[in-house]
């Protein structure tokens, strides 16, 4: 085969051994693969004609001995080989083996193939390596020597061997398939080449020599490009593979040498393996000795690589670990939030750093790491691991938040002190001043503390303050907070309260009762009970321009609070606190006058300017006996704010109506109306309407004669709802009367959908009408409104004969006012108005 030269330059016999990604024929029957593209490309350029002829392995070598082929590829370097063959310089590329297995299996290290049956290519390095450990290490297992790596993972998958042994290339690419698991024991490192018959073609491989020497200088190179392009996952395959990877495979090298019997092996590990040699001894030393945790693991999260304080940590050697994955070591929730940040690194490709808080379960000890995970990529960017390094921070975080809780924390009741209560402070104080909401805090001083402290020592004095650091927090929400001030001195601070002075004052008031009363309760102290009280100054954050300001306000209140005898609580502003109290007084009040039948109903007479009487108003009245009477503009918004309007509107609308039908048996008061105010919350009360038809259905009343009086501003809260809700009352026949009219804004098109029956002119325009011509244009537009709307309008507020004049000048027929008669009880009604000269 030496002496064929074609004229268009010299044919070359390629010996092909079927072996991927490596070496293989591809559809036109040439050579392909790593082997045979970077052959193909260096006969392109030198003008040879590839011949090839496919041979199993041992074929190929009986082939190449006698000369029948020029060149095979993909042949390990052994000093035997040498022999018989020749070899180029620099090695075309790196392998080595792995053991296959079905995954009862669990090959960790080499003795572990006792009394197994190893399936493996006949002649190959592996055959003769394994041959010669089984002899040195006396141990017995069988070899079954196969013509194909492929038949190896058939026999192992048919049961027939236990073990089947590939180089890793051809293996981690085809275990899958064989449904086959890589053991964690790496062995035989080789160096593969072109081989071709003793001293023959021995420029074919100085040509060769030269390409390789050439490409490998240059990571650009078609010598990389076509590596990459044959690297499948789990491929390693370059001599720039990552540090650690080599490592891994040569420490089990190495550690074979150290056995000190494989002689023959010893000798043809060349310089470069010495090389490695040192750079893993001193990798290995650094990895073993620095003060963190490294690891790598592979695509399924099962270790690989561990460093000696990994090892420290579970609790279990290396080879424990190697091949499991988190859950073996710690507990599930740690096992769990582990595998969310592996993969991360693994699937997503990110650069994580991050605090893990683990459990371990060899010592069931919480430990916090700062971990940096990083993936390992082939040199086609495909990820096939993650490098990890996790750092123990436990003691660290540890003695930060021990110094943080000196700093911040008071150290008797662990309550936040002073320094931490001011800088809460100003952030709230900040926001309040941003946004519509109010702010308060509450100096709490114990009554008479010192003097427990001086009987029954500090001892005690301190257990109380912890008593009563603990009933206080319990009244709060989890975003007041409540400081240890300085000796018997507590501070809350309430932020986001209502921006309203007076409800936030009720709030911080309805607490401050609340703290007043859990203090009162009595405490265990040295086996006795001991009652105490506290003094506790509020000051709102409008009482104040600044943070000292609000505490120094808050001190002056508290000692307002022990000044008035103790025992009691001070708002820095005392006319906040007179109106808190009597907003209180009121509300209380109206809680129960209902049931004390406190209210009553007035009636105020509507007239048509005939003189004829349309009906009156009715006006709620309540006299409480220790208040005296209290007007509706007062009652009638608390009433609003607690919900009390709803059972108070009912009665007002039960004795209205039942005013009506005992005018319907009246022939000349059996058409007059009453119109009954309405509160927005009523009318959104799911069960109003049922609540009115019902009322009418039990008196017999007339529905057209009840008129529902609204105020213009309230229906602008949810006008849809409002307007659904009109119509099904305007279906039972009751009217609309929309009071206060022009003061809102209200907008045509809304008033056109509206089931209205009246406008009623609001008072203030009436009351300025003479001296004021916007007003009175506001009235003539009002009427002009409702004659083309086809409302009823009705003024109120009418108080003089002047006023009724001009009204009637301007087109108004029906007016209410204290001209015509006053709210007045049922019984003062009077058929015709009051007004001198009618
Ligand atoms: N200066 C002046 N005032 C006059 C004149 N004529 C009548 N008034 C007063 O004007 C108010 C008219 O009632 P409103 O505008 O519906 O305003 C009512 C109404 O909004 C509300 N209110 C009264 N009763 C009820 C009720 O039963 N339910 C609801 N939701 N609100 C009610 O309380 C408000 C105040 O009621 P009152 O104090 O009774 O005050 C009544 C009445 O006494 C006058 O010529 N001059």
């Amino acid at each position: 085969a030496d002496k064929l030269v074609q004229p268009g330059g010299r044919t070359l016999v390629v010996g092909v051994y079927q072996n991927p990604p490596k070496i293989m024929v591809n559809a036109d029957g040439m050579p392909t693969g790593i082997f045979g593209d970077l052959l193909q490309h260096i006969a392109d350029q030198q003008n040879w004609q590839l011949k090839p002829v496919a041979c199993d392995w041992a074929y190929c070598l009986e082939l190449l001995a006698s000369g029948d082929i020029d060149i095979l590829p993909d042949v390990a370097y052994s000093p035997e080989r040498a022999q018989g063959m020749s070899f180029h310089q620099t090695p075309a590329l790196y392998s080595w083996s792995r053991l296959y297995s079905l995954p009862e299996h669990n090959i960790t290290d080499l003795s572990k193939l006792a009394g197994l049956r190893v399936a493996v290519l006949l002649n190959s390095s592996q055959h003769n390596f394994l041959q010669h450990y089984g002899q040195h290490e006396q141990i017995s297992f069988q070899l079954k020597g196969v013509s194909s790596l492929r038949a190896a993972f058939n026999l192992v998958a048919a049961g027939d061997a236990d073990v089947a042994v590939a180089n890793h290339l051809f293996g981690d690419n085809r275990a899958a398939e064989f449904q086959l698991q890589a053991n964690p024991v790496r062995f035989d490192p080789v160096e593969l080449f072109y081989a071709t018959t003793k001293d023959r073609n021995q420029q074919v491989l100085a040509d060769i020599d030269q390409y390789l020497q050439q490409w490998q200088a240059d990571p650009q190179s078609y010598y990389f490009e076509t590596v990459s392009r044959w690297s499948q996952p789990g491929f390693n395959l370059h001599p720039a593979a990552p540090m650690l990877l080599i490592w891994a495979v040569l420490s089990t090298v190495l550690l074979l040498l150290s056995g000190g019997g494989v002689l023959w092996y010893r000798r043809h590990v060349n310089q470069r393996l010495r090389n490695l040699q040192l750079s893993e001894d001193r990798l290995t030393t650094i990895l073993n000795s620095v003060d963190a945790h490294i690891y790598i693991k592979d695509k399924r999260f099962r270790y690989q690589y561990v460093n000696h304080k990994i090892a420290e940590l579970f609790g279990k050697p290396a080879e424990q670990i190697i091949g499991h994955t988190d859950s073996l070591f710690f507990d599930a929730n740690s096992a769990e939030q582990l595998q969310v940040n592996d993969q991360r690194v693994l699937v997503d490709g990110e650069r994580v750093v991050i605090e893990e808080t683990n459990t371990t379960v060899s010592d069931n000890e919480e430990r916090v790491f700062l971990s940096v995970k990083l993936p390992l990529r082939h040199s086609n960017g495909e990820i096939y691991a993650l490098c990890g390094i996790s750092t123990d921070v436990t003691e660290h975080k540890e003695t930060q938040r021990a110094i943080h809780q000196l700093a911040f924390y008071d150290a008797l009741t662990s309550l936040p002190n002073r320094r931490l209560l001011l800088e809460r402070l100003e952030q709230a104080f900040n926001m309040a001043a941003r946004l519509p909401c109010q702010g308060a805090i509450l100096f709490i001083d114990l009554d008479h503390f010192k003097d427990l402290n001086d009987t029954l020592g500090h001892a005690v004095g301190d257990e109380l303050l912890c008593q009563v650091a603990s009933r206080l927090n319990e009244q709060l929400r989890k975003s007041d907070t409540l400081a240890r001030f300085g000796g018997d001195e507590f501070v809350v601070l309430l932020s986001q309260l209502q921006p309203r002075a007076d409800l936030a004052g009720q709030r911080v008031e309805l607490l401050a009762m609340k703290l007043m009363e859990i203090l009162s309760q009595p405490f265990q102290l040295a086996e006795r009970n001991y009652t105490i009280s506290a003094s506790i100054g509020i000051a709102m954050f409008s009482d104040a321009g600044n943070v000292d300001e609000l505490l120094q306000r808050a001190d002056l209140a508290m000692y307002d609070a022990k000044n008035r005898g103790r025992n009691r609580y001070c708002f820095y502003d005392s006319k906040l606190q007179a109106k808190v109290l009597a907003r209180s007084a009121l509300q209380s009040g109206l809680r129960q006058a209902l049931s004390l039948q406190q209210f009553s109903l007035y009636f105020q007479p509507q007239y048509h300017s005939d003189g004829q009487m349309l009906g009156a108003e009715v006006l709620l009245r309540w006299f409480d006996p220790e208040l005296g009477p209290v007007s509706p503009v007062e009652f009638i918004p608390l009433a609003e704010d607690s919900g009390l309007i709803l059972p108070i509107g009912a009665w007002v609308l039960q004795q209205s109506c039942q005013q009506l039908a005992d005018w319907q048996r009246d022939p000349v008061k059996t058409h007059w109306h009453l119109a009954v105010n309405l509160s927005v919350r009523q009318l959104h009360d799911p069960d109003f309407v049922k609540l009115v038809r019902d009322t009418l259905q039990q008196t017999g009343a007339r529905p057209e004669n009840l008129v529902l009086e609204l105020t213009e501003t309230q229906l602008l809260e949810d006008i849809e709802a409002v307007i659904a809700k009109m119509q099904q009352l305007g279906e039972l026949g009751v009217r609309f009367s929309l009071d206060d009219f022009g003061t809102g804004y209200s907008s045509l098109s809304y008033l056109k959908r509206l089931p209205l029956n009246q406008l009623k002119i609001d008072g203030s325009f009436v009351r300025d009408l003479l001296d004021d011509p916007s007003d009175e244009a506001i009235i003539r537009t009002i009427l002009a409104l409702g004659n083309s709307l086809e409302l009823a309008v009705i003024a109120e507020g009418v108080e003089t004969e002047a006023q009724y004049q001009a009204l009637c000048k301007l087109g108004c027929q029906q007016f209410q006012g204290y001209l015509l008669g006053r709210p007045a009880p049922v019984e003062q009604l009077t058929v015709t108005p009051q007004r001198p000269g009618l």
